[in-house]
């Protein structure tokens, strides 16, 4: 049997692109202008590209190379087909197209395409009509000087895209930093090219006028603008930093030029992603787009830049903590989660953080370096909570205290010695602390221990120990504290209480095997409300009180109060109550 061609139907083809390739019909003018560029590019000569707009028609003049009538069969009529691949199939260097199917996307907004061209390689001009339906015919046309022009009739429903406004628009997102003269109905496109490739009187003006260029752009005032390059790439562009703190989920959306031509603005991809605090702006000449020419093409070669791009905003960070400490704590501020962030995988980020970024800890806002220069033995604890209950008890007692609890700041805390294996900044077991109060002495102990037998009574139940130590600060009547084992014990006490039995006595089991401390209720001797409260006879009333104590202490630390808790807590409160004002007949 005969081989047979492939057919195709075009209007399903156009279909295809529209729907998925390109995201908007908006990108016509873009291929079009390419191809003007292109052919520019292989006459070898500058030259101009001339758009002209008015009544529902769209031209594009290029004095390119232009094609022989030969070429227009070969070039325009097969969808596929590119002149700017060599022998092998591979993109040619210094075109910006490549895949031969830009051409179709005109059909995303006119039914009917015309090219009027000329070959500078000789030749008589030739006026090629390509029509969506999928015939084309080709004859003479009038044309003097080499180059091409490509008309388009709006279709109905593209009269807006191809009205003189959307089309000046259009031509200076996508053409403005070109390397040629484009005008739109004679008016200038193209400038001097890259603001950040421009020369400048001086640096101060050059900033200046970048700063503007931000404001124009992404209309934010940059808090710096950084300058990039990466030479394997063919890579230059500016990095803004941003004035404000951003969410380190927000995508880094960047615009980006390939070859001069805007690629899309909102390009993700291009650096690490903890590098959210900046915006850029960048042309490159050897990164490749994807086919929908609105995306950058995932490859070794993307993956190195993002690497090198990386690195240059670390640079940028560590050359400011060593010329203008001041705003480098102006920059930690606002963007201090994003370089947190970095600081778990870069040691120099870590040294950055350790020395200039401020945790909360119990001497208040400090730097880590500053904090354990003057506490030696400082401790951290994971959670916010904790910090709260503890950071003022454990001060008191000479052991500074960092709040681990916020985002990243365990886990940096823990990386501290990958930068210097001397630091030890341990962890604080709440149970810990006792070992730093004073004990009473003997006599007082013994004086006590009635009392002691009473308030032990008066919480049994709840499961704690109550001890009675002398600590600052002396305003703390009574204090809370579990240790981690102790914690976990309770826990499975309670889960074993919501447990049926079989599982109840698996977590029995388990429960036996963990040692652990009891809670401890630890009243304060310093505090003169505690010992009164120490001095008081009747046994009634000390169980109140030390429920009382022990209901406060758990509010005060923030600790989770369970049902048996919020009894004990309503019946010490309305038993004080009413000791409080029961009638002075009964005498007190
Ligand atoms: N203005 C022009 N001047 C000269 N040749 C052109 C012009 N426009 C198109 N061509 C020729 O037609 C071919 C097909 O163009 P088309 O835009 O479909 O694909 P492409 O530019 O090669 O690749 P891509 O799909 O990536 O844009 C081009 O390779 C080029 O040879």
């Amino acid at each position: 049997m005969a081989e047979q061609a492939f057919q195709v139907d075009l209007r399903g083809v156009v279909d295809l692109l529209s729907r998925h390739l390109y995201s908007s019909p908006r990108v016509y003018l873009r291929e079009l202008l390419q191809n003007a560029v292109d052919a520019i590019t292989a006459r070898g000569a500058g030259g101009r590209v001339r758009i002209e707009t008015g009544g529902g028609v769209l031209r594009v003049h290029d004095d390119g190379v232009g094609l022989t009538e030969d070429e227009v069969h070969r070039l325009l009529a097969t969808i596929g087909r590119s002149s700017k691949r060599d022998e092998l199939g591979f993109a040619r260097h210094d075109f910006l197209g490549q895949f031969g199917i830009g051409l179709l996307s005109a059909f995303l907004v006119a039914d009917e395409i015309e090219v009027v061209t000329r070959s500078a390689k000789g030749g008589a001009a030739v006026r090629w009509v390509g029509l969506a339906g999928g015939s084309y015919r080709v004859e003479p046309g009038e044309r003097d000087e080499p180059g091409t022009t490509v008309s388009l009739r709006a279709r109905q429903d593209a009269g807006e895209l191809l009205s003189p406004p959307v089309v000046r628009e259009l031509a200076a997102a996508y053409g403005s930093l070109l390397p040629i003269e484009l005008t739109v109905d004679g008016e200038a496109v193209t400038g001097d090219g890259p603001p950040w490739q421009g020369s400048y009187p001086d640096p101060a003006r050059r900033r200046r006028a970048l700063d503007a260029y931000c404001k124009e752009l992404f209309g934010f005032e940059p808090f710096d603008v950084i300058d990039l390059d990466v030479p394997e790439a063919g890579l230059t562009g500016v990095a803004f930093v941003l004035p404000q703190p951003v969410a380190p989920s927000a995508r880094g959306a960047h615009r980006v030029y390939l070859k001069r031509m805007l690629l899309a603005e909102g390009v993700e991809g291009l650096l690490p992603e903890w590098a959210f605090f900046v915006r850029c702006v960048v042309d490159a000449g050897e990164l490749r787009p994807t086919a929908s020419r609105e995306a950058l093409y995932e490859d070794e070669l993307l993956e190195s830049t993002r690497d090198a791009l990386g690195d240059r905003l670390r640079q940028w960070l560590v050359r400011l903590s060593e010329t203008d400490p001041a705003r480098l704590r102006g920059f930690l501020r606002l963007h201090q989660l994003g370089v947190k962030a970095m600081a778990l995988h870069d040691d120099d980020m870590l040294r950055l953080v350790d020395r200039w970024l401020e945790f909360e800890t119990s001497a208040g806002p400090m730097t880590l370096a500053e904090f354990r220069r003057r506490h030696p033995g400082a401790r951290y604890v994971t959670s916010v909570e904790e910090f709260r209950r503890l950071s003022a008890v454990s001060a008191a007692q000479g052991v500074g205290l960092v709040n681990g609890g916020y985002v990243h700041d365990t886990e940096i805390i823990e990386r501290l010695p990958a930068i210097d294996p001397e630091i030890a900044l341990r962890p604080l077991d709440a149970a810990e602390l006792t070992t730093h109060f004073g004990v009473l002495d003997p006599q007082a102990e013994l004086a006590l221990r009635p009392f002691l037998a009473a308030a032990q009574r008066a919480v049994e139940r709840l499961g704690c120990e109550v001890v009675i130590r002398d600590f600052d600060p002396a305003s703390l009547p009574a204090l809370y504290l579990t240790s981690r084992a102790a914690q976990h014990r309770a826990d499975m006490a309670e889960a074993r209480e919501l447990a049926g039995d079989l599982f109840a006595d698996v977590l029995g089991a388990l429960q036996g095997a963990v040692q652990a401390d009891r809670p401890q209720l630890v009243l304060n001797h310093r505090n003169p409300l505690t010992r009164r409260i120490t001095a008081l006879a009747e046994d009634g009333l000390i169980e109140l009180a030390v429920q009382g104590l022990y209901g406060q202490a758990l509010l005060l630390g923030h600790h989770p109060l369970r049902a048996a808790d919020t009894a004990v807590l309503n019946r010490s409160f309305l038993g004080l109550l009413e000791w409080a004002v029961h009638s002075p007949e009964a005498g007190r």
